[in-house]
């Protein structure tokens, strides 16, 4: 049977293996069991149907030939590499900190200075993730959720990671300090440096590297106010306390519902450390009450007004209610059920912030 362009081997004899198959095939052969790939056995077995494999190869032959296929395995393989929906996010929030330190400045945060910014913002975002998934490659491949990203899987190797996860670093850096100004490019390299070299490593010894990890996640914005002003002022530090507080609920509600993987890996986690759920409660319903504060800053600043006060209340008061329900956790008869309450939370988390920063642009007072 034939897989890509080459003879099928024993490490493509699976679905997801085949998906990434032809990319290992030119780089290593490194055999993906079930385990690592993340893909559970009834899920293999529901693919793999007499024949599937060659029905699908043969398709992709006739639409696209062997090339096509490989050039798309790569492309999906670079945005798990560059964490893609969570660089995209970070880029909003920058989006949101150039926007209003524009506005203060009286000029359109629509000029090419944004699009400069965000790019080396996006850049450095995309370089850290990839370095983190380079440190992490062992322990990723202990976990389901990410057991089948391309280091872990071994479809990309490590130098490709570290030199893709460097350049990206180093040309966002040098990017942001020429095209914007020198305070933006080293606190980016800054936050770079506390997820990559601080925060990664500290998740193997201490529940405490949330905390450190919630530094470097809260300063996209700060850094997009820094690109537009040159300096640190007071709206900046709201946007950054926002981002800091959000992210409490956020990966409670992960390290809740990705527990037994994190357990798996040995990663600190605090369900991990506290298995009865109590505290992981407690900490992420103290952040969500202290955002409704946290989140009318702005407000209090005259940075933003009155209607984005109501749209933050209302907003704030989903957060707490979802945050509330997840309190559940605790009581919950079933692992599913109680899996339920942190999924909602988690999905609640990644709604909140857009249309949270979306209000703020639109109410934004200038001042
Ligand atoms: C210490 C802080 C943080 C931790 C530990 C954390 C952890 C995670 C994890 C493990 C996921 C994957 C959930 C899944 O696969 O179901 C996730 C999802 C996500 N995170 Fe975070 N995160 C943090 C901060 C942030 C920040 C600062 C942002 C952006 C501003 C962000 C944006 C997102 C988004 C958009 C998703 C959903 C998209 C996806 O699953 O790829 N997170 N987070
Ligand atoms: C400009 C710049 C450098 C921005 C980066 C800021 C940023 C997104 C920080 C991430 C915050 C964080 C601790 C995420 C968890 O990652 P994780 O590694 O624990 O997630 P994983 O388990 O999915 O790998």
């Amino acid at each position: 049977m034939q897989c890509g362009v080459v003879p099928h081997s024993e490490s493509c004899h699976h679905a997801s293996a085949f998906i990434g198959c032809s990319i290992r095939k030119r780089k290593d052969r490194t055999p993906v069991s079930p385990a690592v790939s993340g893909v559970s056995v009834s899920e293999i077995k529901a693919v793999q149907t007499p024949h599937s494999e060659e029905k699908i190869v043969s398709a992709s032959h006739h639409l696209h030939g062997p090339r096509a296929g490989e050039t798309a395995s790569l492309l999906a393989d670079y945005r798990e590499l560059f964490k893609l929906r969570v660089t995209l996010m970070v880029m909003l929030t920058a989006w949101a900190g150039f926007y209003l330190g524009s506005m203060r400045s009286g000029i359109s945060s629509m000029q090419p200075g944004l699009l400069e910014a965000l790019f080396g913002i996006g850049m450095v975002s995309a370089g850290s993730a990839a370095l983190n998934e380079c440190i992490e490659r062992r322990l990723d491949a202990k976990m389901i959720r990410t057991a089948n990203r391309p280091l872990a899987s071994g479809r990309i190797s490590l130098p490709h990671g570290i030199l893709l996860g460097m350049l990206a670093v180093a040309v966002g850096t040098v990017w942001l300090t020429r095209e914007t100004n020198l305070l933006t490019g080293t606190l980016t390299l800054l936050t770079a440096f506390l997820y990559v070299a601080v925060y990664t490593p500290l998740k193997r010894v201490t529940s405490l590297a949330t905390f450190i990890g919630a530094f470097p996640g809260a300063l996209p914005p700060l850094l997009g106010w820094v690109a537009a002003r040159g300096q640190i002022e007071w709206p900046a530090v709201a946007l950054f306390a926002i981002l800091f507080v959000w992210q409490f609920p956020h990966f409670m509600s992960i390290a809740w519902l990705y527990r037994e993987d994190y357990g798996r890996a040995g990663i600190r986690m605090l369900p991990v450390v506290q298995p009865d759920g109590w505290s992981t409660v407690l900490e992420a319903l103290t952040y969500a009450i202290l955002m409704i504060p946290v989140s009318l800053l702005p407000v209090w600043l005259h940075v933003a007004g009155r209607i984005y006060g109501g749209v933050a209340l209302v907003l704030g008061l989903i957060y707490l209610g979802y945050t509330i329900r997840f309190g559940r956790i605790i009581r919950a008869r079933t692992i599913s059920e109680s899996k339920m309450y942190a999924r909602d939370l988690l999905k609640v988390s990644v709604i909140y912030l857009p249309l949270l920063l979306t209000a703020l642009m639109l109410n934004a007072t200038g001042k």
